[in-house]
């Protein structure tokens, strides 16, 4: 395969490079529990060799910060930046700067769980900040997810919060940002001369369309697997074989700045 000219602008000036990285299905396999879910064991290591010689490694998820921070061990990775919660929350350096939670998140919380009340296999997450519908433990994943589409949208609708879909999920989260938002605002800060964005998921759409937004030289990767989405597929540059690949694709770029 050629390598993409974002690719190469990223190699021949790495220094000038923002590495930004999806968590679930990215960095991470994606796995039945989402409390089980953990970094790739190569990530660490490798997102710190890569810390040490780009302008900024950002991990930008529609988790809790801090969970992405402890699932993650990016606690041990120096220079690290955390956007979760889509961009409301920051973590860097150890210290999470965050909103005030949004005042629709008390009714969501005891109402999005009525919803899947009766439903065998099927998980309510809080996330502080946001709550999610999980059927991926279900008999029917996804005609599941079909099903509470509408009721979770009322509800959304209701308590003034949008309705994130993702796989085999279906998130209420405060309005107004989006991970292409998030990764926006972050080339502008670093003054970014070139940018990679790693994801598989919907929620990733927009921070591909915010490297191609962005002006600058620019790469997208898809983190592809067997419940892959075409959708995102379809928007990117590359695509890997689901979190080895991304391991696999991040180990070449640093060897590479490295030689
Ligand atoms: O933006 P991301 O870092 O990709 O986070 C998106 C959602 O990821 C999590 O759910 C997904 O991963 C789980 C663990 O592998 C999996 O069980 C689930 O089916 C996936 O949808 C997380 O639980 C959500 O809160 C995130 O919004």
């Amino acid at each position: 395969m050629e390598t993409p000219e974002g690719l190469r602008a990223i190699l021949a000036d790495p220094a000038g490079a923002v590495i930004g990285l999806d968590f679930d299905g990215t960095l991470s396999p994606i796995v039945p529990d989402p409390d089980a879910a953990r970094i790739h064991p190569r990530g660490p290591e490798l997102l710190a060799r890569l810390g040490g010689r780009v302008r900024a490694v950002a991990v930008v998820t529609g988790r809790p910060a801090a969970t992405a921070v402890e699932y993650g061990s990016l606690a041990e990775v120096p220079g690290v930046v955390v956007l979760g919660h889509y961009g409301l929350e920051r973590w860097e350096a150890g210290t999470l700067t965050a909103p005030p939670v949004h005042p629709g998140l008390d009714r969501a919380r005891a109402e999005l769980p009525r919803l899947i009340e009766g439903v065998a296999g099927a998980r309510f997450e809080d996330k502080e900040r946001s709550v999610a519908v999980h059927t991926r433990g279900t008999a029917e994943p996804q005609a599941t997810l079909e099903a509470l589409r509408d009721p979770v949208a009322k509800l959304a609708a209701e308590v003034g919060l949008a309705v994130e879909p993702g796989k085999f999920v279906l998130e209420l989260r405060p309005p107004g940002t989006d991970k292409g938002a998030a990764l926006g605002a972050f080339l502008a800060e670093r003054g970014a001369r070139s940018v990679l964005f790693a994801g598989d998921d919907l929620g990733d759409l927009a921070a591909f369309a915010a490297v191609r937004a962005s002006g600058l030289p620019g790469v997208t990767v898809f983190s592809g697997s067997a419940e892959a989405s075409a959708e995102v597929a379809a928007q990117a540059d590359i695509v890997v074989d689901g979190p080895e690949g991304v391991m696999d694709l991040l180990a070449s770029i640093a060897d590479a700045i490295e030689r």
